[in-house]
């Protein structure tokens, strides 16, 4: 097959179809134990838990056990480890990027915590029809929003009305605005939102490396979560900077969740066997390995970077696996991991140690 648009490539493996569980990379040659076999440095998306925002690098997701960084940007909503982190992080961004997230933490900044903590895992998905029909209760809404807007283009806005390409900027679009923000927020939806649609504005050519990725049709947990990312939605046409606002559509929002569903990694300590749960990333290239609960490669991240290892002497064209599972759960029964497998990426595991028992 050919190789998918930001699918790793490798001198020691290939990509390929499998009977039951979509593309798996494959081992081109006998590999010994230990060899490097990828350095993941794609990152797209990421989504920094706000719970964490103050110990966690917003850079390179350094963590010093808990204590606060020294370097707070109040106005971004991050910390930073080093000044070059900082500054790494501030030229990544851009002056687009900044503006961003500085109105988000400004939106944020005052209201309680309204993520949901817990996701009750016996409530439904929402279909793929109850997600268009959530989307579309908020169209008129949106094109309100959309319109007012549009209207700040005009530097002097009169206390009347603005004319913007024709229409006339009412009280009734800057209402629909202002009801958008009374609504509640979900911080943590929100970066996931900003992180994603950044990404698309800074690098736009390569939008092909996530669509590539495998996709899940129906990719919110529960009807809760589903009006979150609308509710979001709305939110970010109130407040993000305008070169950002044709990204801001219902279709980009549904692809970055769509994507994420089945791809992202955990952002985890690096000690203590990843018992904190920072966040979490996209890393197209990183997604290509499907899990094994008895899996032959090892992942490790290093900052920004996923390492992946033979964990064992491999052979020519057997399939190399990592696990999805965290430390605790690989100890799981096999029952156990299967719902846990089900349940967090939406799959039964065909792997070869849960086929045998
Ligand atoms: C990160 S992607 C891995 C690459 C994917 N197979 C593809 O074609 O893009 C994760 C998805 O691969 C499939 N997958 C991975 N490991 C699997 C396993 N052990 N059993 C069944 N499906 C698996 C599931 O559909 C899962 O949601």
């Amino acid at each position: 097959m050919a190789v998918p648009p930001g699918a790793p490539v490798s001198p020691l493996f290939s990509i390929r179809e499998t009977p039951h569980a979509g593309r798996a990379v494959f081992a081109t040659t006998s590999i010994p134990e230990g060899t490097l076999l990828y350095r993941a440095d794609d990152l797209t998306l990421s989504v920094l838990l706000r719970e964490y925002r103050r110990e966690v690098c917003g850079q390179c997701f350094a963590y010093e056990y808990g204590r606060d960084l020294q370097i707070r940007d109040k106005i971004v909503g991050f910390a930073f480890c080093s000044p070059q982190c900082r500054d790494m992080w501030t030229e990544e961004h851009g002056p687009v990027g900044v503006q961003a997230w500085a109105a988000v933490e400004k939106l944020v900044k005052g209201r309680s915590k309204e993520d949901s903590e817990l996701v009750d895992s016996r409530l439904p998905r929402p279909t793929k029809k109850e997600i268009k029909a959530a989307w579309d209760t908020v169209a008129a809404q949106a094109g309100l929003i959309r319109m007012a807007r549009q209207g700040e283009r005009d530097a002097n806005v009169p206390s009347g009305a603005t004319s913007t390409e024709g229409v006339q900027v009412t009280k009734q679009h800057r209402k629909a605005l202002q009801k958008a923000l009374l609504q509640p927020i979900s911080p943590d939806i929100m970066s996931f939102c900003v992180s994603g649609i950044l990404w698309l504005y800074q690098k736009p050519g390569e939008k092909a490396r996530l669509l590539a990725l495998a996709s899940d049709e129906t990719p919110y947990h529960n009807n809760d979560d589903l009006q979150a990312f609308v509710r979001t939605y709305l939110h970010l046409l109130a407040v993000l900077p305008l070169p950002l606002m044709p990204l801001v559509t219902p279709e980009t929002l549904f692809t970055l969740s769509q994507r994420d569903s089945h791809n992202s990694f955990g952002i985890r300590s690096l000690e203590d066997d990843g018992s904190e749960f920072f966040g979490y990333g996209c890393w197209p290239a990183a997604s290509y390995f499907n899990h094994s609960c008895g899996p032959n490669v090892e992942k490790r991240r290093e900052g920004r970077i996923w390492e992946f290892r033979a964990g064992q002497a491999i052979d020519q064209g057997e399939e190399l696996n990592i696990t999805y599972l965290s430390g605790e759960e690989r100890k799981l029964s096999r029952g156990k991991r299967m719902l846990v497998l089900k349940k967090n990426w939406g799959f039964d595991c065909a792997c070869a140690r849960c086929e045998e028992t």
